[in-house]
């Protein structure tokens, strides 16, 4: 039976069609429909006791399923694009995750011609298994500070590889505790006592025979982290080398070269290349951010309109807790996250395709702005995704809470993406810098383009003022960007003008950062907001499709607005009546989505199993099935627990002796 089939007979538009709006395209749509099937019908793939197995259990596991995942990936001689769906779908990191997500990118990145020819061919048989060794137990966003040494040796033209402190030692790096063969370390190069700054380096860690650590290498798993099941599938490592020996030919060549006679030579690429595998994974986490959220929010939504509390008239049923409009204002801005950050995301991932394009023909201009956008993006959608699953979790109320919600595995698997490829703090000043620069260079006749070209407009932005009169002109694209626009530059403007009273700019730099992430989190937000415009701007087919989008774009937009009015009243952008007026807007349009709640959630087409939560299934049958789970917990194998003689039964003895004092 469908609990939730009268929501679903309320919804009015098609849903086949959004579902292929959400995956991409008609063709990434049937790829990903056929692929989900086909995990979720394999016993080979199943997760539901994940989070109570203990950590042993839990990585062998993780061992077996990748390794199936892998025969299966031959088995049925599935595409590149196949076999990614499949990982995607597995649902559970594992240190391939790192081989083909960044070990692999760092090669093709960064080695020559020659190293790729030698190293790919190895890494795609998975004959080596490989990591990103970059992060220290001292230093991680500080990149520059790393100490591990790379010391060119003349006479044997080699690399000597040394962590020469504690601090020095790798630390983090996901695959390398106990499976990685070999890591792409990144290392201080020195040639004749002169430094050459961070390079990468492909090191053997493991014997390809009996996967002991070759001599010089102690490496080792960093031990548990947050949560159950989780990212404790993953073997985060430790690496130390004492001396460990390279071929000169090992380090990756590309941006910068050492030759036989001990010369170093940098290419014509820029230096910051070394930090191009950082870019490329910051463009799909942000790619991946509309994944986590909308699989956290179809769970709350479907759960909300299961769950009734309060207000039964006449004996009747009580209200659907979808049905409040708190539950709304905390449910239907995260909805529209999920449509706004797969859209982002699909932009970024052209952008990061144009400026890989670009780099091949030598044309570096537009990497800043790459750098700035994957770095700003991946810190505002993943902040809005961990604090969106979180927000989900509460939305389901006390039930949320339990494992078997699915929420709490999700939330501690997505959290540490807030902190890994950069801290998003740290991240948001690497957009002020670029904002700072930006605005700096606006008198010297350069012309801002891309994601910046609205600096152009500077000195319409400082004066313009928002001409809404009446709610509905919240729902002009024109004006809301402007609104957006105008916040941005002015925040900028502001910042820059407080740091040229400083006479040393990085003191201004450091005194007003806070300032500074604040408009930094502006224009990610206006990058946000005008992609999902854009797409509203293309051919949309299917019944309504368009117009549910329209509402999701609205209600994102207009809750920023809301939740942000402090910045637009304090720009003077806006008047407060203005601002009141946004709010009926928003009201408004949570009207209009309640009924196409459920639609819009089944429109990502997410398989029960992909969802692993018993509040979010397909037919919202939750409590019989939470009923009968509870029955399954290894606690329950037995009445009396284990235990109960050793510990319980004694307390109880002595209170029935004082009892009968
Ligand atoms: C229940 C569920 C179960 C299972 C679920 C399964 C899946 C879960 C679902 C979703 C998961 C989602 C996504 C997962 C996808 C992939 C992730 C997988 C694993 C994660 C593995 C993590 C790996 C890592 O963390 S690797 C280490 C990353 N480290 C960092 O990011 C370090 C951050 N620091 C830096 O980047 C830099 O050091 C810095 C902060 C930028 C500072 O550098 P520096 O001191 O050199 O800097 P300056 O500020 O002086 O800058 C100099 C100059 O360079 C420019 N610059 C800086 N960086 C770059 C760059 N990257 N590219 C281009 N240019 C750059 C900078 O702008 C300056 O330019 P100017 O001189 O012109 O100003
Ligand atoms: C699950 C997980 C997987 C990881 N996988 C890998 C991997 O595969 N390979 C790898 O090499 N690394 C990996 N890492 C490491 C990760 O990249 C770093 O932890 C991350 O870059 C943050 O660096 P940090 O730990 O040095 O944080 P820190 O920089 O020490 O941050 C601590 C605090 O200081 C603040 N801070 C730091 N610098 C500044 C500043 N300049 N201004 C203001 N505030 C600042 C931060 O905002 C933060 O609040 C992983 C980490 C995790 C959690």
């Amino acid at each position: 039976m469908d609990y939730l089939a009268d929501e679903r007979k309320k919804a009015e538009f098609d849903v086949d069609e959004m579902k292929i709006v959400w995956a991409g395209s008609r063709h990434a749509f049937e790829v990903s429909d056929r692929i989900s099937k086909l995990v979720a019908n394999d016993p080979g793939f199943r997760k539901d006791t994940r989070t109570m197995l203990a950590r042993k259990e839990l990585f062998k596991n993780t061992l077996r399923k990748a390794a199936y995942a892998w025969k299966r990936i031959h088995d049925l001689h599935l595409s590149e694009e196949e076999a990614s769906r499949l990982r995607f779908y597995v649902d559970e990191p594992a240190y391939t995750d790192l081989h083909w997500g960044m070990f692999v990118p760092a090669i093709k990145g960064q080695g020559t011609d020659e190293q790729q020819k030698k190293w790919l061919p190895l890494a795609y048989k998975m004959q080596i298994i490989g990591c990103y060794a970059q992060t220290e137990l001292g230093h991680g966003s500080n990149v520059q500070g790393l100490e591990t040494t790379a010391t060119f040796d003349p006479q044997t033209d080699e690399f000597v590889i040394h962590s020469p402190t504690l601090t020095s030692s790798k630390w983090w790096p996901g695959g390398l505790g106990k499976v990685s063969t070999h890591g792409v370390v990144y290392a201080r190069l020195i040639i004749n006592g002169e430094e050459h700054g961070i390079h990468g380096f492909i090191v053997q860690l493991r014997s390809l025979e009996d996967h002991l650590p070759l001599p010089g290498v102690t490496v080792g798993d960093i031990g548990m982290k947050f949560g159950n099941g989780a990212y404790n599938t993953m073997d985060n490592g430790v690496l130390r080398f004492d001396h460990v020996r390279i071929p000169r030919n090992q380090m990756l060549m590309r941006v910068s070269q050492v030759t036989r006679d001990g010369k170093y030579k940098q290419s014509d690429v820029p230096r910051q290349l070394v930090y191009g595998t950082m870019v490329y994974v910051r463009q799909t986490i942000v790619a991946d951010a509309s994944c986590a959220l909308s699989r956290a929010v179809t769970i709350a939504t479907r759960y909300s309109a299961v769950r009734r509390q309060f207000g039964s008239q006449n004996g009747g049923p009580e209200t659907q807790v979808i049905d409040y409009k708190t539950q709304q204002n905390r449910l239907f801005p995260l909805l529209a996250s999920a449509y706004a950050f797969k859209f982002v995301g699909e932009w970024l991932t052209w952008l990061y395709n144009d400026v890989t394009q670009r780099l091949q023909a030598s044309d570096f201009s537009t990497l800043p702005e790459a750098h700035a956008c994957t770095a700003g993006l991946k810190s505002l959608t993943t902040t809005a995704t961990a604090d969106g699953i979180e927000e989900c979790r509460k939305l389901c109320g006390g039930h949320g809470y339990l494992c078997s919600s699915g929420l709490p595995e999700l939330f501690a698997v997505y959290v540490p993406a807030c902190t890994y490829e950069g801290d998003n703090t740290v991240l948001l000043l690497q957009v002020a810098r670029f904002l700072m620069k930006t605005v700096s260079q606006l008198g010297s006749g350069k012309k801002p383009l891309g994601t910046i070209s609205y600096m152009g407009k500077i000195e319409h932005l400082m004066q313009s003022r928002c001409t809404v009169q009446k709610a509905e002109d919240w729902l002009k694209p024109s004006q809301v960007l402007e609104a957006f626009e105008a916040r941005a530059v002015k925040m900028a403007v502001s910042c820059a003008k407080n740091l040229s009273k400083f006479t040393n700019p990085e003191e201004g730099f450091a005194e007003l950062s806070a300032d500074l992430v604040e408009a930094a989190v502006a224009h990610c937000q206006l990058i946000v907001v005008s992609k999902f415009i854009d797409k509203l701007q293309q051919d949309i087919p299917g019944k309504g499709v368009k117009q549910q989008l329209e509402a999701l774009c609205g209600i994102y937009y207009l809750y920023l607005l809301h939740k942000h009015q402090g910045d637009f009243l304090a720009t003077s952008y806006l008047t407060p009546k203005q601002a009141a007026l946004a709010n009926d807007q928003l009201r408004a349009l949570y009207t209009k989505v309640r009924p196409n709640a459920v639609a819009l959630v089944d429109s990502f087409n997410y398989t029960d199993h992909f969802l692993g939560s018993i509040l979010g299934c397909y037919d919202g049958n939750v409590y019989p099935k939470l009923y009968d789970a509870a029955w399954k917990d290894p606690l329950n194998d037995s009445v009396v627990p284990e235990g109960y003689h050793e510990y319980v039964r004694p307390l109880l003895k002595q209170q029935l002796h004082t009892a009968k004092l």
